[in-house]
């Protein structure tokens, strides 16, 4: 059995559809789907991460895939715990005599109890001290933002379960507006509307590579088309149709309508010194969802500024949480005890 004094600290993004775990020292180790899948009789768990993402929607009567985390939050309190301490071993392997410290990124729209349940979560995973910080912001820190930063910054935070509309200055947020519409919303959309439209029963894995292929808000794109098989919901044989993206316009419109909505509500709280700085820099995408074709063109658009995003938009939370575990105190009134 491995044994050590002290084991390393870490820093998790535990997101809705994904966790992410960066390891100091050493960077981001863990990037799994959020999911357990359970035994139905005993709920003994049977397989954690991306094991357990393989199984959806192939899983028989006695076996049931479980989403710990659900628009943003501990939506089962036992399994996220279970699923944090799986991956704390498979990091930290064995016995330590000093448990980890971890930094955990929380949607900022998140109540005290909410924020409770994440922080009991960690400690009874295994971790001797947690601090919480705003996932928007840990995004921005991400991808080159500096705490000490005085300007006004518009941040977009689209992921799974949430979007976010920040404006942030000065390591704190100054307005916000968040809803628990993301990734998984849009998912569910295209498997309704194939299932009223086109009469074709789908898995949510599959409706999630539609989003990632063909949803897109270019016009160029629309005539972009794949195959997608699933059960013919009139016979019951397996079926397969040609969706062109054009047809998901419906789902992807209202969408979003619903963020440069959001964006109005907060740039209509920003301090008129702050907007000047957002007339010159844009906003910042950041967040798996921000990867949807044509959505920061779309947005650009709508409220006539500049929009960015990183290569990588579904990393920038756990870089940023990683780059304030690393040193804590230039980021400690986050600090949440
Ligand atoms: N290329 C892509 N096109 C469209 N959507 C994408 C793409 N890549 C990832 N996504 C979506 O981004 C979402 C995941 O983003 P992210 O990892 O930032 O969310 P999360 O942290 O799990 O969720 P939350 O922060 O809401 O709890 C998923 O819905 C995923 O399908």
């Amino acid at each position: 059995m491995n044994f050590r004094i002290i084991a390393k600290d870490l820093a998790i993004d535990l997101g809705t559809s994904s966790i992410e775990v960066y390891k100091k020292g050493e960077g981001v180790v863990i990037c799994e789907p959020s999911l357990l899948v359970l035994d139905h009789q005993n709920k003994a768990i049977k397989a954690i991460g991306e094991p357990a993402k393989d199984m959806i929607g192939k899983t028989p009567d006695d076996i049931i895939v479980q989403k710990p985390i659900e628009k943003g939050v501990i939506s089962d309190f036992n399994l996220t715990e279970a699923m944090l301490n799986y991956f704390f071993q498979k990091i930290n392997p064995g016995f330590s005599v000093i448990q980890p410290r971890v930094v955990v990124c929380v949607p900022s729209g998140i109540t005290d109890i909410e924020k409770r349940a994440v922080e009991d979560a960690s400690l009874h995973a295994g971790s001797r001290d947690v601090i919480m910080v705003d996932e928007s912001l840990a995004a921005l820190f991400g991808i080159g933002l500096s705490p000490e930063d005085p300007r006004g910054v518009l941040a977009l935070n689209l992921g799974a379960g949430t979007s976010e509309v920040c404006l942030v200055s000065l390591n704190g947020i100054v307005a916000s507006k968040t809803m628990n519409l993301g990734g998984d919303y849009i998912d569910k959309e295209i498997v309704s509307f194939l299932r009223n439209n086109k009469k074709i029963e789908i898995g949510i894995n599959t409706a999630e590579n539609i989003k990632k292929e063909i949803l897109s808000l270019k016009i160029s794109d629309k005539e972009k088309s794949m195959n997608v098989e699933g059960r013919d919901l009139i016979d019951a044989k397996p079926k397969r149709i040609k969706l062109r993206s054009e047809e998901l316009a419906e789902i992807i419109l209202p969408f979003a309508d619903k963020i440069v909505d959001m964006i109005y509500l907060v740039l209509e709280k920003t301090p008129p010194e702050l907007s000047a700085d957002i007339k010159n820099d844009g906003f910042i995408m950041t967040g798996g969802l921000s990867n949807i074709k044509g959505l920061k063109e779309f947005i650009e658009k709508k409220i006539d500024l500049k929009g960015h995003v990183s290569d990588n938009p579904e990393l920038d939370a756990i870089k940023g949480a990683g780059i304030i575990l690393e040193d804590p105190d230039r980021f400690f009134k986050y600090k949440s005890r």
